[in-house]
């Protein structure tokens, strides 16, 4: 049966795509190291009635070529049907498998992202076009602002960008301990008194799976001697524990986490561990998709899915998740990746959708300087960020930043993401392993 459309309606006459590369510091991780710049792709839509509707992506070459690919079906289109482009998307793209996204602690999809960008970017021009932001779009706000995570980093001695492992001695304040060296516990708990004062965080996580798990739950009893037990703290390993490590450290840890995210690897070993554990399991490495629900269902493997709009497809699919969330006894919260404003915006109209939202989401943005929106970074106040005033995301692209930005990508020279070559300039031979401890 075919559908007939308004034939009034506006249009998408124009689709840019940009891909910037963003100062960021040289943070470690289980996959390896920051390079000096992370990269992102900004997508405009624009409609015959000169609409703007943007959005914001983690950069790679290969999305931005399925990006160029998905321009001759997009243009043309009604913003407002979203389920048509869902629908032309999926013809020409398929659905990737969960399998997809890979072992690195980010998502490897590529049409994910594809699904993302177009759909953020429509939403925006639909609010515009409306005059609401776009949280009322997702079923309207549960709360007015949304409160956010401090997210510590172990990292080498540096700023990033073109200092690279240099520092601004001009600094002051967080920009300052921004550059400083975390390689302990001491200096993982100074970063976090230096952050939480900045932005006014209320919990803290700890992006682990760097050194041996003894560092890093020391990390996290001093972070617990630091701050007491009202501050919920949690740790990340990416995945790079065995059940036993998860266990041993687990046990170690109870009563001192509020909950332990992806220590090791798979549905099955995190169901495993949850039942060995009081402390809740979190991830947005095991269960990515919602193909990945009914395992997730039937072997327990989680209590907490850090859902992320850029990899579940959009705002709305990410909606829909909220609803499988509480069909099953899960809780949602959300996961990150070094990203700007605009990025930001989106996390916060859907957090403020959320219901019941019971943890403060995750973000980088305090490990980046850079913007591209106008009025420059948003605010956090108390740990949280205000739904943006304005229709759709309540952001403006501010075009001159952006330049500036994808000159830096022209002049870097990174195409895609790759931590373990960064790494490996620091440390030759090292070596990504899925499980190491
Ligand atoms: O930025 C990083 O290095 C993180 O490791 C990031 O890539 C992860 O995707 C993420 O923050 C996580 O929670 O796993
Ligand atoms: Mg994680």
């Amino acid at each position: 049966m075919s559908i007939s459309l308004p034939s009034q309606g506006p249009r998408i006459k124009e689709f840019n795509i940009t891909p910037i590369a963003v100062v960021d510091p040289p943070l470690l991780n289980a996959a390896g190291l920051h390079a000096p710049y992370a990269l992102r792709t900004v997508v405009e839509l624009i409609t015959d009635d000169n609409i703007v509707g943007i959005s914001e992506i983690p950069g790679n070459i290969d999305i931005d070529k399925a990006l160029e690919r998905s321009k001759r079906l997009i243009i043309g289109q009604d913003p407002f049907q979203l389920n048509k482009i869902k629908d032309i998307l999926q013809a020409e793209f398929g659905t990737e498998k969960p399998a997809d996204r890979g072992f690195t602690p980010w998502d490897q999809r590529t049409v994910v992202h594809v699904f993302s960008s177009i759909e953020v970017a429509c939403l925006d021009i639909i609010g515009k076009i409306i005059n609401r932001p776009v949280v009322d779009l997702l079923g309207g706000r549960r709360r007015d602002a949304v409160p956010f995570s401090a997210y510590l980093f172990y990292k080498y001695e540096g700023a990033g960008g073109e200092l690279e492992f240099g520092t601004d001695p001009n600094a002051t304040g967080w920009a300052a301990a921004r550059q400083a060296s975390a390689l302990n516990p001491e200096e993982i708990v100074t970063q976090a008194h230096a952050m939480c004062k900045e932005f006014g965080f209320k919990s803290i996580k700890l992006k682990g799976g760097v050194f041996d798990p003894r560092q890093e739950v020391d990390a996290i009893l001093a972070l617990h001697n630091a701050f007491g037990p009202d501050v919920p703290l949690r740790l990340d390993p990416n995945a790079l524990w065995t059940v036993e490590t998860s266990i041993q450290y687990g046990k170690e840890m109870e009563g001192v986490l509020e909950y332990l995210e992806d220590p090791c690897r798979g549905q099955q070993n995190m169901a495993t561990v949850r039942k060995a554990l009081k402390t809740p399991l979190a991830t947005n490495m095991c269960t990515t998709s919602f193909g990945d629900i009914p395992k997730a269902i039937e072997l327990g493997s989680e209590d907490i899915i850090l859902s992320d709009h850029h990899f579940w497809g959009g705002l709305q699919e990410s909606m829909k998740l909220t609803s499988v969330c509480e069909t099953f006894g899960r809780d949602l919260s959300m996961h990150s990746n070094s990203h700007l404003g605009i990025s930001l915006a989106a996390m916060v109209h859907l957090g403020a959708a959320i219901p019941n939202l019971r943890y403060a989401l995750d973000t980088h943005y305090p490990w980046q300087s850079d913007e591209i929106v106008v009025g420059g970074r948003l605010k956090f106040e108390e740990g949280a960020v205000a739904v943006p005033e304005g229709p759709g995301l309540g952001v403006e692209l501010d075009k001159v930043a952006l330049a500036k930005l994808h000159e830096n990508y022209l002049k870097c020279g990174l195409t895609k993401r790759d931590d373990e070559i960064e790494m490996q300039k620091v440390v030759p031979g090292w070596k990504f392993m899925a499980t190491r401890w």
